[in-house]
């Protein structure tokens, strides 16, 4: 396993504690008290945006921390550690791993050798952020100790999903050779663990948990529409029951292909915390005692 697998656990949870500008936790020691609390409850790894951000979290807890810089420039879609400016900013703030943009657009693929080498005499290991099976193909052969999902669905070419894109994570296990990092659209444990089944190292899990205005509006939309009658029944609201519906599917499919059932049963969310699974307290079964490294039950949302 290469040194970024050692460092990031197997089977590990990483929080993404990000707060854009405009958004209501942006500024201050939110993401600092939200990395403390994840990594309180099991989090082994924390992903965040900024160089005093970085810095912040670096020193608050004691886990390795992705660092990466969103920023936006003219004429260009790439926004995540665009340039080698970025890299020595995210380095001097303490960073272990630099999160970038290596997809198939702009050029960024001739790129990114340059900014992967960079990154590493800047003692920093490099998780590629990417949208598609060539792309962490070429982040590989590049160099990259980590290959991340992040972009599947923010490039126009990617598989556009509203949850999870676990086939990406399945084909990405099956064929690089460095650990993959499922991220992106990851809203219940049950889809975390799917992540894992379909052969993810680790997950990272931001907006499900770091973002408290999407899990409101979660709610208050979920509320306005009213639930159906089973949706109700079930504790989860109709477009909830699709997605899970749809991720087991596709887990049973991978079964098929050769992934160990038990895996595949787990990743199904059988007694994962799900509505039946109560304590006496009326509690989730995982709430009331939660696994280390384990997330607690979480609504699903678009993110
Ligand atoms: C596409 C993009 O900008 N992704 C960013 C990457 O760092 C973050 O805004 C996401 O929150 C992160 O990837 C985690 O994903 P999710 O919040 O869906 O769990």
């Amino acid at each position: 396993m290469s040194g970024a697998g050692f460092l990031i656990p197997p089977r590990s949870l990483i929080v993404s504690c990000q707060a854009l500008e405009g958004e209501p936790l942006h500024g201050g020691d939110a993401m600092v008290k939200m990395a403390r609390a994840a990594v309180q409850s099991g989090a082994a790894g924390i992903r965040c945006n900024g160089a005093s951000d970085i810095r912040a979290i670096r020193e608050a807890v004691d886990v390795p921390v992705i660092g990466l810089i969103k920023r936006t420039m003219p004429g260009s879609d790439v926004f995540i550690t665009p340039t080698a400016e970025e890299i020595g900013r995210i380095a001097e703030a303490g960073a272990d791993i630099v999160a970038l943009d290596v997809t198939d657009r702009e050029g960024r693929l001739e790129q990114a050798q340059a900014l992967i080498a960079l990154a590493r005499s800047r003692g920093l290991l490099v998780m590629a952020d990417v949208s598609t099976l060539e792309e962490g193909l070429a982040a590989a052969r590049m160099g990259a100790d980590l290959v991340g999902t992040t972009l599947a669905g923010y490039t126009p070419y990617s598989r556009q999903l509203p949850g999870p894109d676990l086939r990406l994570v399945e084909e990405l296990a099956a064929e690089v050779t460095v650990p993959i990092i499922a991220e992106g659209r990851i809203w219940t444990p049950e889809e975390a663990a799917a992540a894992l089944a379909c052969g993810a190292h680790a997950v990272v899990v931001g907006s499900a948990i770091t973002r408290p205005q999407r899990i409101a509006a979660r709610f208050a939309a979920a509320l306005a529409s009213g639930a159906s009658a089973q949706g109700r029944a079930a504790g989860v609201d109709s477009s909830d029951a699709d997605t899970f519906a749809g991720s087991v599917s596709f887990v049973k499919a991978a079964d098929e292909n050769g992934k160990p059932e038990a895996d595949a049963a787990q990743a199904a969310g059988a007694g994962t915390g799900l509505p039946e699974a109560m304590d006496e307290n009326g509690k989730p079964e995982a709430d009331a005692a939660p696994a280390a490294g384990a997330v607690q039950p979480q609504e699903r949302g678009a993110s």
